[in-house]
């Protein structure tokens, strides 16, 4: 039997060159070249052990014998040398051997059992080799094999295949290269986690940080029957795993509601992420719910959790989710029935386990009806409904938002003595506000700000209502006449942007052609675009 030197070349050096080497891409294709730098080696290789990729089970050749599922080995590095043709090395990591199950074959029942072993006739022949031609040919007679165990723990198998027998000392000093690259991946790893768990928390401190500066008031100011039963509805839902859809025009307080939701569930203690669907560039749409891995598109510097693996454990508010492109919703559907996803330009699948909350100020049945939202995915969200009226059909609720409004500007202006009037009141009811609580707010705010005297005077438009309460308010203004609002710039915009968003829904998104938005508006394509973008319409 030769000396370790005389197999594998001074083992001191590779032991050296492999000690200034943790990190593991780069220090495991180091250790099998180095350990079958010699022709005396065929084939060094390693496998770690690690959960199954997206589908791979299905593929593999083995799975008839892996009886445990959550992990297997998978080939990482592998480097060998051909004894009929001194120019061939054996670098592929993708061959028949690319996994095996644990406990599985002869490098399988390594990682089951935590045990090396040892053989020097492979060339008696044994039953479990499957190509003894190949050993013939290659003249291997050896193999020698060991776990790769830190703290107790198998990570993965070495494996070595020799043309000469392997001796028992030459094992020890394979020993010591065994723990020496099980320490150095049990630390890659323990470092990739920090960097996972680093980048995790920087990312839920910026949005923290965001959502902290964006949310002035977290409570349902209001009184009126309609928000009496919303609150019951709350109670009732808020304990249970349920996902729920929040149905109302924009402003009416969808988001305060999936807040109070969150707050009396049992994860609030866990994150309440949001997304503005309405808000995300198309092309954007996956990496945000997803993640990506880093180099997967242009522009993708770092690995990246999407928002959903930043709500595991928590509540993932969807705003504005009529906006999804249908291609992602079906995606979409199946993380949350599944629970699982990929980042892009990852393999690997990751389990989350997060609570919808989702909102829409559109007509999402219909729009399930009529093909424009997927109908699975509308059923699974609108499990519980809640529907949130708008202000003007619940003018009992003006006078307590007006004053808890009030309450915060004044105190934040440092004006204690500004105050609300019966007067002001009344004329606040009197107004049928299309823009709903949020426009309520910034009213109160511009006159906190412009009162003078403790006085207070508010900038609306003329009073709109015809008598009774109704969600088709801009129809029944078409037919008011010496009533006829003024609506403020602003506010002209906006309703020039909904008039567009209409038209190009009619038109399923198409600008150009006979039934294309343009034609529908009357006006020439290139001035619809050019609309389109200056509204900042998507
Ligand atoms: N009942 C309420 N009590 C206190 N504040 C409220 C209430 N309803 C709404 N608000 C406030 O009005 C503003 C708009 O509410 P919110 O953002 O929840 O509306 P939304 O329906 O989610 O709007 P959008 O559809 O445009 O996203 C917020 O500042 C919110 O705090």
């Amino acid at each position: 039997m030769l000396e370790t030197n005389a197999i594998f070349g001074d083992p001191k050096q590779i032991l050296l060159a492999l000690s200034g080497q943790h990190h593991l891409p780069e220090l495991l294709p180091a250790a099998v070249r180095l350990l079958a730098q010699r022709s005396t080696i065929a084939l060094a290789r390693i496998w770690l052990l690690r959960p199954p990729l997206h589908g791979d089970c299905g593929k593999c050749a083995l799975a008839d014998e892996c009886h445990q599922r959550d992990r297997c080995l998978h080939l990482v590095t592998s480097y060998g040398n051909s004894a009929t043709d001194e120019q061939e090395h054996w670098t592929r990591a993708d061959g028949k051997f690319r996994r095996f199950p644990q406990g599985g074959r002869k490098i399988g029942r390594i990682a089951s059992t935590g045990e090396s072993m040892l053989i020097n006739t492979l060339q008696e022949g044994h039953e479990w080799i499957v190509s003894p031609e190949w050993i013939h040919r290659q003249q291997i007679v050896a193999l020698a094999g060991l776990p790769l165990v830190y703290r107790g723990e198998t990570l993965g198998v070495l494996a070595i295949f020799a043309r000469e027998p392997i001796e028992q000392s030459c094992q020890e000093w394979l020993h010591m290269i065994a723990d020496h690259l099980a320490a150095a991946i049990a630390n890659a790893r323990a470092i990739e986690e920090i960097e996972e768990l680093k980048s995790h928390l920087e990312l839920e401190n910026e949005y923290l940080r965001e959502e902290v500066a964006g949310t002035a008031f977290g409570d349902l100011v209001g009184r009126s029957p309609a928000l009496d039963t919303i609150a019951q509805q709350i109670n009732l839902v808020a304990p249970t795993e349920s996902s729920v859809l929040i149905l109302g025009e924009s402003g009416t307080g969808k988001e305060v509601v999936a807040r109070e939701l969150h707050r009396r569930s049992s994860r609030r203690d866990r994150p309440l992420i949001k997304v503005n669907c309405a808000a995300i560039p198309r092309e954007l749409y996956e990496s945000e719910f997803f993640g990506h891995s880093k180099g997967s598109f242009t522009g993708a510097l770092r690995d990246r959790a999407g928002r959903f693996e930043l709500a595991d454990g928590g509540t993932l508010f969807l705003d504005e989710i009529g906006e999804i492109p249908l291609d992602l919703q079906a995606k979409l559907l199946r993380v949350l029935q599944e629970g699982e996803l990929e980042r892009i330009g990852e393999e690997r699948t990751r389990k989350v386990n997060v609570r919808i909350i989702a909102a829409t100020n559109r007509e999402l049945r219909q729009e399930a009806l009529e093909g424009r939202f997927r109908q699975d995915l509308y059923y699974r969200l609108s499990v519980f409904p809640i529907e949130v009226p708008p202000l003007r059909d619940r003018l009992e609720d003006v006078g307590l938002l007006a004053e808890h409004f009030l309450a915060r500007y004044s105190r934040q202006l440092g004006r204690a003595e500004l105050r609300l009037t019966l007067g002001n009141v009344k004329q606040l009811q009197e107004y049928d506000w299309p823009g709903n609580v949020r426009e309520l707010q910034h009213v109160i705010e511009r006159a906190a700000i412009v009162a003078s005297n403790g006085r207070l005077t508010f900038d609306l438009p003329k009073p709109a209502r015809t008598g009774s309460r109704s969600p088709k308010h801009a129809s029944k203004r078409e037919g008011a006449n010496s009533s006829e609002p003024i609506y403020t710039m602003a506010e002209m915009r906006d309703r020039e942007a909904d008039n567009i968003r209409r038209a190009l829904e009619h038109s399923d998104g198409k600008v150009y052609g006979k039934n294309g938005a343009a034609a529908r508006l009357g006006v020439k394509p290139t001035t619809l675009a050019s609309r389109i973008k200056s509204l900042g319409i998507r």
